[in-house]
């Protein structure tokens, strides 16, 4: 079927927009204006205008520090800017606690924390189902329930968790599973109440290779499930491969957006990872942002050569 260069929705409608910070997009799920949080001296963010388009699996990258993980807690309700507004379905989210946001259908992922790690695969699911309360609301695991909302709580966790294939492990503690399948419990879990728009925090940390095909099509399945994706990662293959957009923080800025293909080729995010200290697995975009560097320098030398 040929594209629909009209569309104004879902991944088509990103093609030949502006590489602008900020850009704003045909149909945005979520919209954020001038939200900023500091940290004593240091201002963690700073992003004058964000959209992210419904439909689409957009990544978030950038430099360690860059804001990224600041940004999704503020956006989730897991903590508070010291300015700004942001709206999900045009509806305003400044102030909203993060079990609200959650029920209003964002929810983001957590790597797996110590706590639950000594909870079973089924008991994490559960507490996904109280809207992201979290490891302080424990106790919603033994508050009572009405029976019929228990039983349905369990039937969709059991479903998720035969989609996952993680139905096997449903009795082991969380805290035994491998790198890959974290993650998969992590997605599963973040699917218990449903939302329209899934954060993911670096869906690829810690796994196998071998199981990152099969997690990246976990990721392509939430699209296709209708699902909005905003992820962050510092794995540039997963970012190449699976976004239709993508968004570049530094020093707490969006400094660029666009395609895969239109950033991993932008001076802006060259810059961006050139300039920043990071230890991380950004070896792929520094080899990439070196070779064109010196390109570009190469190209200046002959240039003035040919003066
Ligand atoms: N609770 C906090 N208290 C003080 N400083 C913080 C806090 N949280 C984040 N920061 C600082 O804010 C800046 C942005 O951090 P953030 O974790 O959002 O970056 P990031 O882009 O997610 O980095 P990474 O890729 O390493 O996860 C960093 O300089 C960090 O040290």
């Amino acid at each position: 079927m040929p594209a629909d260069t009209n569309a104004t929705t879902g991944p088509a409608a990103l093609q030949g927009l502006a590489t602008e910070p900020g850009v704003p997009k045909p149909d945005p799920i979520l919209v954020g204006d001038k939200i900023k949080r500091s940290f004593g001296g240091l201002t963690a963010v700073d992003v004058g205008h964000i959209e992210v388009q419904r439909g689409a699996i957009t990544a978030l990258i950038g430099p360690n520090g860059a804001g990224k993980t600041t940004l999704f807690n503020l956006l989730t309700g897991f903590d508070k800017p010291d300015s700004g507004t942001w709206s999900f379905n045009d509806q305003s989210l400044s102030g909203v606690p993060a079990f609200k946001v959650a029920r209003r259908g964002m929810v983001r992922t957590f790597q797996l924390t110590k706590v639950l790690a000594k909870l079973t695969v089924i008991e994490n699911m559960r507490l996904g189902a109280t809207g992201q309360r979290g490891e302080k609301f424990l106790s919603a695991l033994f508050r009572p329930l009405w029976k019929s909302q228990e039983d349905e709580i369990t039937r969709r966790a059991d479903d998720l968790l035969a989609r996952f294939k993680l139905d096997t492990k449903r009795e082991d503690f969380a805290g035994s599973l491998s790198g890959g399948q974290r993650k998969l419990l992590e997605m599963a879990r973040a699917l218990m109440v449903d939302p329209e728009l899934v954060m993911l925090d670096e869906p690829m940390a810690g796994v196998n290779p071998a199981l990152k095909q099969s997690l990246l099509g976990r990721v392509k399945s939430l699209r296709e499930d209708g699902r909005t994706v905003l992820f962050v990662e510092h794995d540039m293959d997963m970012v190449r491969d699976i976004s239709d957009w993508v968004i570049v923080m530094a020093q707490g800025e969006i400094v660029a957006e666009g395609t895969p293909a239109q950033v991993m080729a932008d001076e802006r995010v060259i810059d961006a990872y050139l300039g920043a200290h990071h230890d991380t697995d950004l070896t792929e975009l520094d080899h990439e942002a070196v070779q064109a560097q010196a390109e570009a320098e190469l190209d200046e030398e002959e240039a003035k050569h040919d003066d």
